[in-house]
């Protein structure tokens, strides 16, 4: 589905991405981890078109994809969230969805101005795809709620609703746990997977690291921007580079969860 080669980027003197290459497989779950700083939201943020690599490639869905912007990335079928959560904080949950299929339609503008049917009809069609995402998200009767007076657990799936309104093929979510207790994380799990049960392919970047030991068919570590290992997730976070470059020392957690797999 998507194929990074030599993926660099530079900020002035520093190197945040180096030379990072990355398969991601139809269908199926990855984590991407790393400590502070890696690199994990700047390699999303060239994956989306948001930056341009200063090197490499990035196939997706086998057409070349790293000099498009990014509403034709997303117009491909690549959505995201963001670490922090971007909504609309004083309109609705519907209204916040209904942003996430802005440049879906065709009308265009002076026909949504004159009130033409199409107009009228493709409002009906992206109202209705809206609802049934909210839904699909758990948050059936919340539509007309103010964004921001939701959980913080709540938001993040507005987040996601927004990026998954349009059917994207494959999502991107950056760090959809953060901040969220044991319940909410549970309850986040739940969702990716059944987001993924209906065909969308996903990447998320997580701090939790028996979280995706649970939830990801494979894991990739990113380390002071270089991918330092890629596999399947119980033997990735097992290996000591993994271990000591993630943690900067063996972390009980990440030995128990070894250990118990
Ligand atoms: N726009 C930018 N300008 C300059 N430096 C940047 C920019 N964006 C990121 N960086 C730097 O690039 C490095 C990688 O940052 P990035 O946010 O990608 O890491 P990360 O792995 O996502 O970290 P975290 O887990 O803390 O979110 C950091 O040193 C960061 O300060």
């Amino acid at each position: 589905m998507l194929k990074a080669d030599g993926v660099t980027k530079r900020f002035g003197g520093l190197t945040a991405v180096n030379g990072v290459g990355l398969e991601v497989r139809k269908g199926e779950i990855l984590g991407l981890i790393g400590p502070n700083g890696a690199g994990k939201t700047t390699f999303f943020n060239i994956l989306t078109g948001i930056y341009k690599p200063d090197g490499g490639t990035i196939s997706f869905d086998g057409r070349p994809i790293h000099a498009l912007p990014s509403f034709r990335i997303a117009r491909a079928g690549m959505m995201r969230t963001f670490q922090n959560i971007r909504l609309l904080k004083e309109e609705s949950v519907l209204d916040n969805v209904k942003v996430g299929l802005f440049g879906k339609t065709g009308s265009g503008l002076w026909a949504a101005i004159l009130g033409l049917r199409s107009a009228k009809r493709e409002e009906e069609e992206v109202t209705a795809r809206s609802l049934a995402t909210i839904e699909r998200v758990g948050l059936k009767g919340r539509e007309r709620e103010a964004a921001g007076s939701l959980s913080y657990g709540d938001q993040r799936r507005v987040e996601i609703a927004r990026a998954l309104a349009s059917d994207p093929k494959l999502l991107l979510l950056d760090e959809p746990t953060a901040g969220m207790n044991a319940a909410e994380v549970q309850e986040m799990t739940d969702l990716i997977r059944a987001i993924r049960g209906k065909g969308t392919t996903i990447v998320l970047i997580e701090h939790n690291v028996a979280m995706v030991t649970g939830l990801c068919d494979r894991v990739a570590v990113l380390v002071h921007g270089e991918k330092i290992a890629d596999g399947e997730p119980e033997s990735v976070i097992a290996k000591p580079e993994v271990v000591e470059a993630y943690l900067g020392k063996p972390d009980e957690e990440v030995i128990a969860v070894a250990a118990h797999s």
